[in-house]
């Protein structure tokens, strides 16, 4: 796109913005600080690098076979350096705990050490991108239904173990780059069908949590995710909404918000204000659910735009971490990196384009008309031009065409695998 064309359009768009209170400059100024952590795992269809690695389990489900999937570590950290082109700014990687480099050797959940995350660490500061880490409870043997709170002590220890030995990760990984690494907790524990025991689960998770938090670190942070209910797991999800917001607002810990995990006409950005008067900080997995938590692409749909407005609107930027999760094996994986990553950005650069002075100023005298009508108009000012802007100052390509960058990567790389 026309270099000349884009200023023309910005300095337009500085005008009207100027006009309802709002400085695109000092948006811009925050976008560059505005960090998404990417996901490793729509690389590879949550494979992971394990040895011993089995089929996907912890109801969730990559569909789709669209040729070019990561084979391997250097396919996806290939992968992830290609995506990360075409999005502005400098982000984060998310690592699960099943992406650990392991030399070929097999490597139990409850074995795993800081030095499996090494070369990935090397690898983060090499490249400008920043750790954060997940711990894994699916896709194993002892999985199950029931892991932290399965009362089988043998199985609930084992993955007592994995949980703890993946805060010495994080730890080490926050140490390195001199910021702490946010670790999310995710199991998938449920029930298929009616339990008669669902304070039993859940005392036991507790306990768990409990142990495994009994260490405290300085440079990582915990999030705690919940969930409405895994395929397979429908009637009963142990670690559900409740559940995690009662013992994160006890013991202090992050609540991890994955846009996916609850029922389909909850707001999940009415969350937001509620819970950061009781927990520290918030963690999010933005998603796309369709019909249930199908992880489709992020796009710039009314519930993400309403996510980041309510973020913004809280003056809570500083207190969320940006995290992606959705993987779409069914069509291009770095086009759904780019689409879903720029699609939060886009979000995150209308939610703070907002004239919310004017809009406060209308609510506060009563003006409930003036603070719809401009509301309304809100959405027709040329934010894409500031958007534009934005990614023609970080040299990536502006607008569509990404496309065509994304084909050449697949018709050169991709598609040879
Ligand atoms: C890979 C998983 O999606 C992820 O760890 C978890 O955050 C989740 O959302 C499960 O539904
Ligand atoms: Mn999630």
């Amino acid at each position: 796109m026309k270099e000349e064309l884009i200023n023309k359009a910005y300095e337009i768009a500085k005008e009207r913005y100027a006009a309802v209170g709002v400085d695109t400059e000092k948006v811009m100024e925050t976008m560059q600080n505005f960090h998404l952590s990417l996901h490793c795992w729509q690389a590879d269809d949550v494979t992971g690098f394990e040895v011993q690695a089995g089929s996907l389990t912890g109801g969730i489900q990559a569909t789709g076979n669209y040729p070019g999937k990561a084979r391997n570590i250097d396919e996806l950290r290939a992968d992830i350096l290609k995506a990360a082109s075409y999005i502005p700014g400098t982000h984060r990687l998310n690592l699960h705990e099943i992406y650990g480099d392991f030399q070929g050797k097999v490597v139990d959940r409850d074995e795993v050490e800081p030095e499996h995350f090494k070369s990935w660490i090397e690898w983060g500061k090499e490249n400008n991108m920043k750790l954060d880490f997940n711990s894994t409870s699916f896709s194993h043997p002892k999985s199950g239904d029931l892991s932290l709170s399965n009362p089988d002590e043998g199985i609930r220890n084992f993955w007592i173990e994995h949980t703890k030995r993946c805060r010495a990760v994080a730890e080490e990984m926050g140490k390195a780059q001199g910021d702490p690494c946010i670790m999310n907790l995710w199991v998938h524990d449920g029930s298929k069908d009616i339990t008669v025991n669902r304070m039993k689960y859940r005392a036991l998770l507790k306990d768990s949590l409990d142990q495994i938090f009994a260490t405290e670190y300085k440079n990582m942070k915990d999030c705690i995710e919940s969930k409405v209910f895994g395929i397979g797991l429908e009637s009963y999800t142990v670690g559900s909404n409740d559940f995690y917001i009662g013992y994160g607002a006890k013991n202090n810990k992050m609540i991890t918000l994955d846009t996916g995990h609850f029922h389909p006409t909850e707001s999940v950005a009415d969350k937001v204000s509620s819970l950061l008067l009781y927990v520290p900080e918030l963690m999010l997995h933005v998603s796309r659910p369709v019909r249930w938590d199908s992880d489709h692409v992020t796009i710039m749909d009314d519930p993400t735009m309403d996510l980041f407005s309510e973020i913004v609107r809280c003056n809570a930027l500083d207190r969320v971490h940006y995290g992606l999760d959705y993987f779409d094996a069914s069509i291009n994986r770095i086009g759904a990196y780019v689409i879903g990553s720029r699609a939060a950005q886009k979000c995150m650069v209308r939610a703070l384009l907002e004239p919310i002075a004017k809009l406060r100023e209308y609510e506060a005298n009563g003006q409930g008309f003036q603070r719809l009508a401009l509301l309304e108009e809100e959405k027709a000012l040329p934010w894409n031009a500031v958007w534009d802007m934005f990614c023609l100052k970080n040299n990536v390509p502006v607008g569509e065409e990404f496309i065509a960058e994304v084909e050449k990567y697949e018709a050169e790389v991709t598609s040879k695998r």
